[in-house]
C-alpha cells in the first residue's frame, strides 16, 4: 500500500480516536512525507514554512477534541507538491494546536496579517454605496459574491462522520427552506441528482465541481455525495452550497456588473442563516474555514470580465490586477483557463479588513481595470 493510501486508512476513524499524541504509524507517514517534500521542488507555502524545527515541534501534537494530527493538516500538501498552499484545518482547534505552521502561512497568504493582528468585527454597510461597475454591459459578463461559514460544534470535512454530514445537511436545509421573497427556493441534494442536471448546473457556474484532488487528498470528500447539495432561489441569483469545501458557502450572482446589488443579496441571505445557526469564529482569525486562504471575512467577490486589450497578455493582466489586490482565475474557477477571453477577477484580501472594505477594494480595483481597458482601446 503506498504512503498516501495508507494515510487515508489511518486517518479514517476520527470518532474512534482517543490519543494524547500522534501514534507511531502517523509519525512514520509524516517523516516519510516530510522527507519527500523537502527533496522536491515544490513551491507550496507548506514547503516554504515547514522548517525541520517546526515539523519536529508539531509532529506529535493532536487537537484536544478531535485528536487531529499534523498529518491531517498537511497530507494534501504532502501528496500534491504542486499545491499553492498545501495545508487545511481538519477542525477549528487545529489553528491553535498547529499555530506554529498555520500562522506564518496565514501571514504569507493574507499579506501582513501577523501574530499581533486581529481580524475586525463584521461591518456590512450598504450595497447601494457601490454603483454598477459597467452599466452598459460592455465588459462585465457576470458578478458573483460568496462567503463561507462553518457551523459551531462541528469539525471540518476530514473529521465529519457520515451521520454528521446528514445532520448538517438537515440543519442547514431546514433553515434555508424558511427563506422568503427573493431568497426563497429549493434544496437539491447531490445524492440522487440526475447526472445531466448536475452537469448543467456546473456548466452554468451554479454548482461546485467534484473530484478536486487537493480536497480529496485532504480527506474532504469522504462519503460523497452524502450530505452535499445546493439551495437555489427561483431566479438563480442566490445559492447556498452545503458541505462542499466548507459547511456553508453563501453565493449571490447575476448577469452584469452590479456588485453592490449582488453583495447586498448575499448579506441578507447570510444574516437570515445567522439568525438560526451559530457559526465558528475566532477572536483573532475571524470566521473559521477549512482552508486558511478563506479566513477572516471569507468573501470572494468576482467578476467574469472581458478585457480584450489589457487581457491579451495574461502575465501583464496579473501584474496590473495585483497592484489593486485582485486575483485572476480562468472562466471555470480555480485551476481553469480563460474561455473566449473571459477572466474571473476577484479580491485577494479578506483578512484584517471588514466585508465592506473588501467589497470597496474590489469595486475600486475593477473600476481601474475597466478604465485601463478603455484607455488602451482608445489608443488603437
Ligand atoms: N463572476 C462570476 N460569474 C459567473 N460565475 C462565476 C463568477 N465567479 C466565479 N464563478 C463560477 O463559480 C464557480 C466556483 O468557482 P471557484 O471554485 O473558482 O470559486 P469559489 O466558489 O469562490 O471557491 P474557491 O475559492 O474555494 O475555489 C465556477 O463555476 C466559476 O466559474
Amino acid at each position: 500500500m503506498n504512503a498516501i493510501r495508507l494515510a487515508r486508512t489511518v486517518t479514517k476513524c476520527y470518532s474512534m480516536r482517543s490519543y494524547s499524541m500522534a501514534p507511531c504509524e502517523i509519525l512514520e507517514l509524516l517523516e516519510a512525507g516530510y522527507q519527500r517534500l523537502a527533496e522536491s521542488d515544490s513551491q507550496s507555502l507548506l514547503k516554504k514554512h515547514l522548517t525541520k524545527s517546526i515539523f519536529d515541534k508539531l509532529k506529535t501534537k493532536v487537537t484536544p477534541s478531535y485528536c487531529s494530527t499534523l498529518l491531517d493538516c498537511i497530507q494534501s500538501g504532502l501528496c500534491n507538491h504542486d499545491s499553492a498552499v498545501g495545508i487545511y484545518a481538519p477542525d477549528p482547534e487545529a489553528y491553535k494546536t498547529f499555530a506554529d505552521i498555520f500562522d506564518p502561512i496565514i501571514s504569507d497568504i493574507h499579506k501582513g496579517f501577523g501574530k499581533a493582528n486581529k481580524h475586525p468585527a463584521s461591518c456590512y454597510g450598504y450595497g447601494a454605496d457601490f454603483p454598477n461597475l459597467d452599466p452598459e454591459q460592455k465588459y462585465v459578463v457576470s458578478t458573483r459574491v460568496r462567503c463561507a461559514r462553518s457551523i459551531q460544534d462541528f469539525p471540518f470535512n476530514p473529521c465529519l462522520s457520515e451521520e454528521d454530514y446528514r445532520n448538517l445537511e438537515c440543519m442547514i436545509s431546514k433553515v434555508l427552506l424558511t427563506f422568503c421573497h427573493e431568497h426563497s427556493g429549493k434544496y437539491l441534494p447531490l445524492k440522487g441528482m440526475d447526472k445531466e442536471v448536475q452537469k448543467k448546473l456546473i456548466d452554468n457556474h451554479y454548482l461546485f465541481k467534484e473530484g478536486d484532488r487537493f480536497l480529496q487528498a485532504a480527506n474532504a470528500s469522504r462519503f460523497w455525495p452524502t450530505g452535499r447539495g445546493i439551495f437555489m432561489n427561483r431566479d438563480r441569483t442566490f445559492m447556498v452550497w452545503v458541505n462542499e469545501e466548507d459547511h456553508i458557502r453563501v453565493i449571490s450572482m447575476e448577469r452584469g456588473g452590479d456588485l453592490g446589488r449582488a453583495y447586498e443579496r448575499m448579506i441578507i441571505g447570510l444574516e437570515s442563516l445567522a439568525f438560526s445557526l451559530k457559526f465558528s469564529c475566532d477572536k483573532r482569525l475571524g470566521n473559521l474555514t477549512f482552508c486558511p486562504s478563506n479566513l477572516g471575512n471569507t468573501i470572494r467577490a468576482s467578476v467574469h470580465i472581458r478585457l480584450p486589450h489589457i487581457g491579451k497578455d495574461k502575465a501583464k493582466l496579473e501584474e496590473l490586477a495585483g497592484k489593486h489586490n485582485l486575483q485572476v482565475r480562468g472562466t471555470s474557477g480555480e485551476h481553469s483557463e480563460a474561455k473566449d477571453g473571459v477572466y474571473d477577477i476577484s479580491n485577494k484580501r479578506r483578512m484584517g479588513l471588514t466585508e465592506y472594505q473588501t467589497i470597496g477594494e474590489m469595486h475600486k480595483g475593477i473600476s481601474a481595470l475597466i478604465e485601463a481597458e478603455c484607455r488602451e482601446s482608445s489608443k488603437k
